[in-house]
């Protein structure tokens, strides 16, 4: 990490009131409520039920079992999402241990934390239960309080800060449970090469990453979008793998380097593992996005269901045969479904089959089965109802792909925000705003007509929840009423038409309504198998709404004619064709010639190897000796950075003799350029990838002990150069003491890292003494700090802890001294109650 970037980090954090999660103030402003009562949030939309209900997604069989699973969904639907996050598969066993127990003594493991709420009718109380492990996922826990409560609750505050202190060291990452099942389903192994199609912010990225990280393999994320991609960089930098290559293409585009194509003998592809875990309307997300129930759009779905397609068939291309694609939304609709699947089924020429995921559902993963009939609709009358208003359909489809709503809601990243996530959250805060007034005078004045007796407090047309932050719906639950009929008439009087089939589609409409938005025949639904495919509903596990389906390529498809409307040429062709007509623009360009704006190929984009005179210089300074330095590249000769990039993914990359994949990132960061005239040396070793450097060098490592380096930290915290020095090593080797002088270097900790491996941390001091204070910056953000400020994931000396923590480390003794000794007293009692009865029987 670089002066100036903390410079800069600084700056920013201190406008803001240093606080690194800043942007939490203003939302905790907007929820303390401070200048009234809370807002509450009616999570209703009749249309969107209707259309579900019309689809048949709720229930099979009898007309009782489908309006209970309606009434289970509505109030699942309604109620905020409870949080969830997993424990990274690179934590060690120990650090795993000391963090559930630690996590169950803030919130105790037996419902004995209770939280408090302003509500608009008077304050509620509710205990939490204690939180769960996801029987389906490895390390993956969930809680039973949503993210907004854990983040404004003041009885959470310590929960919240041990959970954003374990983010940021890169220990837990917090993740929708539903989230996280996609990269279970691409069932992988630690030699996988995997392809991500549509990554970004990263969450599931990061989970791959993990598993592929301890062996051979790596995965290739891309995103349409340049500055979710970075958003991606920045998540995955935690695991600090240099198995991970980020490009920015449209996915439907993703360049495929010629010799990975169908050759004739079968073989095709280079991934053994593909997600396309696409862009969708997102309406599964109702839970942690009100949002939806606001500008949720038949229209949207059917638009998007091309892109989600070609994302998927080009996905397919890069598949090796044999392997493995996992195809996902967020959606809970047939139409970006089930009937993208089906289109994949067809358009391949079954090249693709549908398989079960038995690594889920045998344990304790519940979902329901594909739809094999649906009904196409669209939303011809283009408006919409809501709390009483007609306002006009503005469907929200932007350049490049629709904007994810797990994504415009920004949870899934850890607190740093993309512009995208805090535009959104502005316009939902003034949405809301707006809403507010109306909703909570509408809530009071039906809480004072309906006040009959003791704790009636039920609003017109719903009743507050037990937060009383928002309204559940009520319904009209006679079965006439929810009848398909009943829900057709419904779907009419709400601007939804259907199309019988494809010949009742109007001229103008059949780009957007294509035959493949229609159901599969009967002999289809034979031969498809998409009842394999998971749909998971919110009221089944109390998650997000999701869909998942796992694809095995069984055979090239390069060369097979894909089905669109009409026949067209075989991809194999298409893509040559597009080449030899980028390759005369080229041509053209290089001639002096005007050509098109070439968007393909981007020749900062590239990386290069080092200069071999770099390369001696670094290696004669730090001792470098059997180092991977063949694969150390930069984005210059002059970069900023030097990376080590995992060697396969060199090898992939050279195979692109057209260049035509556009880097956004790749490797892990082992060299930093050191400023001029403040070094001795041009690059200074980078605390990440620190276990690419360390290891081989033989100059410049210095090895100490635990206590020193509980002292330098220590020192490092109290930002005092001074304390620093003067509590580094007390003795040392001539070398020690001459690397020290030097400044630039790294302490080698024996037995401190994961699994007994030595810790390594970087020191180095420009003239101005600046690098020690990026190392302060360093040692704060991976939540070292709070870790010696007795967070207990990290255990020093007894001595140690009573020099730091002083008088607070005394009372905390003597409490737990008081405790101790209660506990012996209740233990001494009971025993004796026991000896009583024991002498009573004799
Ligand atoms: C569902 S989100 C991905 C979430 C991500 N897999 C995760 O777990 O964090 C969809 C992503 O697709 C991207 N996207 C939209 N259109 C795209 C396209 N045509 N090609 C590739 N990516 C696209 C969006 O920018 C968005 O980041």
């Amino acid at each position: 990490m670089g002066k100036y970037s903390n410079k800069n980090k600084n700056k920013k954090a201190n406008k803001n009131g240093g606080n690194r999660h800043n942007n939490n103030n203003k939302r905790d402003r907007r929820d303390n409520h401070k200048n009234g009562p809370p807002r509450v949030k009616e999570m209703r939309n009749d249309r969107m039920i209707a259309y579900y209900t019309y689809q048949n997604v709720f229930g099979h069989g009898s007309q009782v079992a489908k309006e209970e699973d309606r009434k289970a969904f509505l109030s699942a639907a309604c109620s905020p999402l409870n949080a969830s996050f997993r424990i990274t598969k690179l934590a060690t066993p120990e650090f795993k241990e000391q963090f559930t127990s630690r996590m169950q003594e803030i919130l105790g493991s037996d419902g004995q934390i209770t939280i408090e709420y302003e509500t608009p009718t008077g304050k509620a109380v509710r205990k939490l239960k204690p939180p769960q492990p996801i029987p389906f996922i490895e390390n993956g826990w969930k809680l039973d309080v949503d993210r907004s409560t854990i983040r404004k609750n003041k009885g959470l505050k310590e929960f919240f800060q041990f959970l954003m202190v374990s983010t940021d060291a890169g220990l837990i990452t917090r993740q929708e449970t539903v989230s996280m099942v996609p990269p279970v389903a691409l069932s992988l192994l630690p030699s996988h090469v995997v392809l991500d199609t549509c990554a970004a912010p990263g969450s599931k990225t990061c989970q791959i990453l993990e598993d592929v990280s301890k062996g051979d393999g790596w995965v290739m994320a891309n995103d349409v979008n340049v500055s979710r991609a970075h958003m991606l960089v920045h998540q995955c930098k935690r695991i600090n793998s240099p198995s991970l290559l980020v490009v920015n293409h449209q996915g439907q585009e993703m360049p495929m380097p010629k010799s990975f194509r169908n050759d004739g003998s079968g073989n095709e592809g280079w991934a053994d593992r593909v997600l396309c875990d696409v862009p969708c309307t997102g309406d599964g997300t109702m839970r942690k996005n009100a949002g939806i129930f606001r500008n949720w759009s038949v229209n949207q779905q059917n638009n998007i269901h091309k892109i989600q397609l070609d994302i998927a068939i080009r996905g397919l291309r890069q598949c090796k045969v044999g392997g493995i694609l996992v195809y996902s939304t967020c959606s809970m609709s047939p139409v970006e479904n089930e009937a993208v699947v089906a289109q994949i089924l067809r358009q391949t020429d079954y090249a693709v089959t549908v398989e079960e995921c038995k690594a889920l559902k045998e344990k304790g993963f519940k979902c329901r089965e594909g739809m094999t009939e649906w009904k196409v609709m669209d939303d011809r009358d283009a408006t919409r109802k809501h709390f009483g208003e007609v306002i006009e359909a503005k469907p929200k489809f932007k350049k490049g792909g629709w904007e994810h709503q797990e994504r415009v809601m920004g949870e899934e990243d850890d607190g740093g925000e993309s512009r995208p996530a805090k535009k959104a959250k502005q316009h939902e805060g003034e949405g809301e705003t707006k809403t507010t007034e109306t909703e909570v005078a509408a809530a009071a004045a039906s809480v004072a007509a309906d006040t009959t007796g003791e704790g009636t407090k039920t609003p017109k047309n719903g009743k507050l929840s037990e937060d009383g932050t928002y309204i559940i719906p009520i319904y009209d639950d006679s079965p006439e009423k929810w009848s398909s009929d009943a829900m057709k008439a419904e779907c009419n009087k709400n601007g939804l038409w259907e199309f019988p089939s494809v010949a009742d589609v109007p001229g103008h409409l059949t780009a957007s309504i294509p035959q493949s938005l229609f159901p599969p025949t009967p002999e289809e639904v034979e031969r498809m198998g998409l009842e394999k495919c998971m749909r998971i509903m919110p009221q089944d596990m109390d998650t997000g709404g999701f869909f998942v389906t796992v694809l095995r390529k069984t055979k090239a498809i390069g060369s097979v004619k894909l089905k669109q409307g009409k026949e067209t040429e075989g991809q194999d062709e298409k893509e040559e064709k597009e080449e030899q007509v980028q390759a005369s623009l080229e041509d053209d360009k290089a001639k002096g010639g005007q050509g098109q704006k070439d968007k393909k190929v981007n020749p900062n984009q590239e990386i290069v190897p080092l200069k071999p005179s770099l390369i001696s210089s670094l290696v004669d300074f730090y001792g470098l000796s059997g180092a991977p330095i063949s694969s150390f590249f930069a984005r210059t000769q002059t970069a900023k950075g030097i990376m080590y990039i995992h060697p396969p993914i060199l090898s992939h990359l050279s195979l692109d003799t057209k260049k035509q994949y556009k880097l956004v990132h790749s490797g892990v960061q082992v060299f930093e350029r050191n400023s001029k005239n403040r070094s001795l040396v041009e690059y200074r070793i980078h605390q990440d990838g620190i276990a690419h450097t360390a290891p081989y060098m033989k100059k410049r490592k210095v090895v100490i002990t635990n206590r020193d380096f509980c002292n330098i930290v220590k020192a490092g915290i109290e930002r005092t150069e001074k304390q620093m020095r003067t509590c580094m090593l007390k003795e040392g080797t001539r070398e020690e003491v001459e690397a020290l002088s030097h400044g630039c270097f790294v302490f080698e900790v024996p037995g401190s890292g994961g699994s007994g491996a030595p810790a390594y941390i970087v020191m180095w001091k420009n003239n101005d003494g600046t690098g020690i204070h990026s190392l302060v910056a360093k040692i704060e953000l991976q939540g070292v700090k709070s870790k010696l400020e007795g967070e207990k994931l990290w255990d020093p000396d007894e001595e140690l802890k009573d020099e730091w923590f002083g008088k607070d480390r005394n009372k905390e003794k003597a409490k737990e001294a008081e405790k101790k000794e209660e506990k012996a007293e209740d233990e001494a009692k009971e025993e004796a109650k026991e000896e009583a009865k024991e002498g009573a029987k004799a």
